[in-house]
């Protein structure tokens, strides 16, 4: 740390301080993000991998890597400052002024390459939010903020990839299913909404509401003056079934939107795009270098994946396992219990016909025109689930909610205004599009997913009961 002097401390995360420093010999800028160490060797090792993971990311919209070390049982890993500071502070200086659609697409545009980039080396971010998208001082985007990109153990940090940020979360995490591609595409979904519309898409008033608009898809559609391409995209980005949603190779090379978004990348990022076609391997040195700075030489093992060389500390345990799944409850009890949330009313639901998003162009509207029964997404979030989030609201349990004690908003959403902001918007406005509730498989579409999923129930269950 000796090569850095402190400029100030930009901010605290759930698992260290981030820090603005100067590079002595240089006068760069850098931030410093401290870990604290865990003593438990096996957590020793989880801390270590958002180092390990960002030292591999080369890429120009991700946050670059300078180096790591390890000093007073802290973890310091050195990383590019981008100046623009973070997206959601950037949608909230906008107030109610909306985000030009160049601006837009060519934002939207680079997190994807980057998305994708992380996607090619099968890494899954898992906290994909605009509060870990960040500008540099010339407008380009920056991907940061790996320390969810593997599970991390302790019950606080799997709240935090999984629930610290359920305004992002995709309805297969809800369900309890394995993470995987496609619930980063819906994350990115929910980042593309807000920067068309300064607003979250699941606005909510607590946890219940929110998670059966995510688990439903139901969310105010997108202003008809955005382009038709943008409308559909943000359609697919919300299929509530992983496998109907593109991946985001589909969407930067074949999908309706494509060409616009190529059009607003830049062509080194189109080239590194192009490169991330090819199977991507890992840079042995460069994992050799960081896992010998961090001590810890095993990290570097690597074990071969699908001809994509992956550190063992990037994966999961391999050993086969049963995969916990929920047991199956009867709905009707979730439903009775449910009785009185306006928003899963089936009236309600079915009774709203107005247009959609995209809906001057052809796609379908809630109403049934013809008659016809259409299919209906028929999963509840579980009881067990919704029971423990009805105690869950009265705790300051996660870093990006504020959770007021007995307040009229319990959870407060990240683009909630403080006062006076109906998170759960206006009623008549969220629409179910039974469109999107249609299965739609995409062939060309390799899904990937965690190989061994924690129970991540038990373990909110758990940091519940402890409170
Ligand atoms: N590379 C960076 N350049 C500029 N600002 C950064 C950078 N990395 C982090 N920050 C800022 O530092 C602050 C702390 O970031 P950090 O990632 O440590 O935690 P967090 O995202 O606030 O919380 P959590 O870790 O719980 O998600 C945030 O305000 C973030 O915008």
């Amino acid at each position: 740390m000796e090569r850095y002097s402190l400029h100030k401390v930009i901010g605290e995360g759930s698992f260290g301080r981030a820090l603005l420093v100067r590079c002595k010999s240089t006068q760069e800028k850098y931030v410093v993000k401290e870990i604290q160490l865990p003593k438990n060797k096996s957590k020793l090792e989880n801390s270590r991998r958002e180092a390990v993971l960002l030292s591999r990311m080369k890429h120009p919209n991700i946050v670059a890597f300078r180096e790591a070390f390890e000093a007073d049982d802290l973890l310091c890993i050195v990383m590019e400052y981008c100046s623009g500071g973070d997206l959601l502070q950037r949608i909230r200086q906008q107030k109610t002024t909306q985000f030009c659609v160049d601006d837009v697409l060519r934002w939207f545009a680079q997190m994807c390459a980057a998305a994708k980039y992380i996607h090619d080396k099968r890494v899954l971010h898992r906290d994909l939010k605009s509060k870990n998208i960040f500008l540099t001082d010339n407008g380009t985007i920056k991907l940061g903020d790996f320390g969810s990109a593997c599970v991390l153990n302790s019950s606080k940090a799997y709240a935090h990839a999984y629930v610290g940020t359920p305004y992002y979360v995709a309805p297969e995490i809800w369900d309890n299913k394995p993470y995987n591609n496609k619930s980063d595409v819906w994350s990115l979904g929910c980042v593309l909404y807000e920067l068309c519309t300064l607003r979250h898409p699941f606005q909510a008033s607590s946890w219940k509401s929110l998670i059966l608009k995510v688990c439903r898809g139901a969310y105010p559609p997108l202003p008809n003056y955005l382009p038709y391409e943008l409308q559909y995209l943000v359609k697919q980005m919300f299929k509530t079934n992983p496998k109907d949603r593109p991946s985001l190779h589909t969407i930067l090379t074949c999908h309706r939107v494509s060409k616009l978004l190529r059009t607003h990348l830049p062509c080194q990022a189109i080239e590194t795009e192009e490169r991330g076609r090819r199977p991507g391997r890992w840079n042995r040195e460069e994992g050799m270098k960081v896992a010998d700075l961090l001590g810890e030489k095993s990290l570097i093992k690597t074990s071969t994946f699908e001809g994509v060389e992956l550190p063992e500390a990037c994966c999961e345990s391999r050993e086969p396992g049963p995969r916990k799944q929920w047991a199956t409850e009867p709905s009707d009890t979730v439903m009775q219990m449910l009785a009185n949330a306006s928003l899963i009313s089936n009236d309600s639901m079915a009774s709203d016909s107005r247009p959609l998003a995209g809906s001057t162009h052809g796609s379908v509207s809630a109403g049934q025109k013809d008659g016809r029964q259409r299919r209906r997404w028929d999963k509840d979030p579980p009881e067990r689930l919704l029971n423990m989030l009805e105690k869950a609201q009265l705790q300051r349990a996660f870093s990006t909610f504020l959770i007021n004690k007995g307040g009229d908003d319990p959870l407060v959403g990240p683009l909630s205004q403080p006062q006076g902001d109906n998170t759960d918007g206006p009623e008549p406005e969220v629409a179910v599009d039974e469109d999107r509730l249609q299965p739609r498989s995409d062939d060309e579409d390799t899904d990937f997913e965690e190989e061994h999923p924690s129970d991540w129930i038990d373990e909110l269950d758990k940091m519940f009961s402890e409170h």
